[in-house]
This record gives structure tokens, sequence and C-alpha cells, in this order.
């Protein structure tokens, strides 16, 4: 099996695990896996499609512009231009982005702030935090319609090889090293939103306190 190939499955079962959350829904989500490092390229979701199908269409390979490698009819991700941002600036392997309602409300709480804080909690360390009073700071920003704005914003908080950020009433950003990375950390943020919502059900006040 090629690189390229078995790049396809590994992202092509994500996308199957992520369809199994339910976490694709009405077409929106996005994955991308890097091929190769130099010169970038890597494999998008095809715009528009439902996530949840597997079909050979699924991905197609671009450069590190975001542009199709091979003459095809089908167009990259919307928001290539963010998968772009994460492959040129870090050394990730994968990045991926789903719309949740949990996801799309926690920005929302919280997206005046510019970001939302979890402190404590034993998830926080699928991003390789170990020191018990350390503070996860998971930046928010507006959902701007013009791509190339939203992902300048974006990219102002891709800084290491693993993170994640959310867009306000949009959805979230994840990236790691490789997919198994990527993954954990989505699974881990998701947890993290729901998880504060529920807490705020109970303790309303801890939507104030500080940390
Ligand atoms: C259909 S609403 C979702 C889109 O606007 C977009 O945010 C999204 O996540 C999927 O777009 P896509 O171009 O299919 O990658
Ligand atoms: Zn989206």
């Amino acid at each position: 099996m090629s690189s390229l190939e078995s790049k396809w499955e590994e992202l092509a079962d994500v996308k199957a695990e992520l369809a199994e959350r339910d976490w694709f829904m009405g077409t929106s989500g996005n994955l991308a896996i890097k091929v190769n490092s130099d010169p970038v390229q890597f494999l998008v979701t095809a715009s528009g499609k439902d996530k949840r199908k597997r079909t050979d269409e699924d991905f197609l390979l671009v450069d590190q512009f975001g542009r199709p490698v091979d003459e095809t009819c089908l167009k990259p991700s919307a928001e290539t231009l963010l998968h772009v941002e994460v492959y040129k600036k870090t050394d990730a392997g994968c990045s991926l982005h789903v719309h949740t309602i949990d996801n799309n409300v926690i920005s929302e709480v919280y997206g005046d702030r510019g970001e939302v804080q979890f402190q404590g909690q034993e998830l926080i360390k699928a991003f390789n935090i170990w020191e018990e009073d350390a503070v996860l700071k998971i930046p928010i920003i507006p959902n701007y319609a013009h791509i190339p704005t939203l992902a300048k914003a974006f990219s102002e908080h891709v800084k290491g090889d693993t993170g994640a950020v959310l867009i306000r009433n949009h959805g979230i950003t994840v990236w790691g090293r490789n997919a198994f990375e990527a993954k954990k950390i989505l699974e881990a943020t998701e947890f993290l939103f729901r998880y504060q919502l529920r807490l705020l059900e109970h303790k309303p006040f801890q939507l104030f306190k500080v940390v």
C-alpha cells in the first residue's frame, strides 16, 4: 500500500469514527491528514459531502496552498485554508474540524472573553499538560465569513504541534502530530465542553469564576 493509500485509509477510519458520534450534522465538518512534508501535501475532505458516507471521492490531495494536486472535479473543503495554516506552521500530521451543539454553545457562552479555560480536570492531560494546577486555555475566534480572514485569525493561535481553536457559533478545529493524537484532543475537548455545560446547570456561578 502506498503512503497516499495508507493515509487515505487512516483518515477514512477517523471520519467513520467521528460519523459514529454524529459529529457531521448537515454536511458540516472537514478533515485533513498530511501525506508529504517537503513540499507539504495533504488529503482534505471534498467540500459539501455527507461525511457519514464512505466513498472513493471523500478526499483529494492538495498542496501547501490548498490547491488540488491533480486534475479533479472535486472541490477541497471550503475551510482548507485553516488546515493549510496548521501544516505551514507546525509539524502536525492531522487536523480535524467538527460542529457540535456543545462546542457551539461553549463558544457563545465564553465568546466575549476570547477563550475558555479549564483547570483541575483530568482530561487536560490529553493536551500533554501534566502539572496539577495547570490551566488549559482554548481560544475562541469570531466566525468571519471571509475564509482568508478566518484563517488569519485562526493562524494566530496555531503555535505547537497539538492544539485547538473554537470558532464562535461554528465549531472547533484541532490538530495533533498524527491522527490518533488529533482525535484524542477532539474527544477531550468535547468531553470538557459537555462537562462545563453540565456544571453550569448545577453551579451557574462557575461561569464567573476566573481561573
Ligand atoms: C454546511 S454548513 C458547514 C460549512 O459551512 C463548513 O463550516 C463546514 O464545516 C463544511 O464545509 P466543507 O466545505 O464541506 O468542508
Ligand atoms: Zn465548519
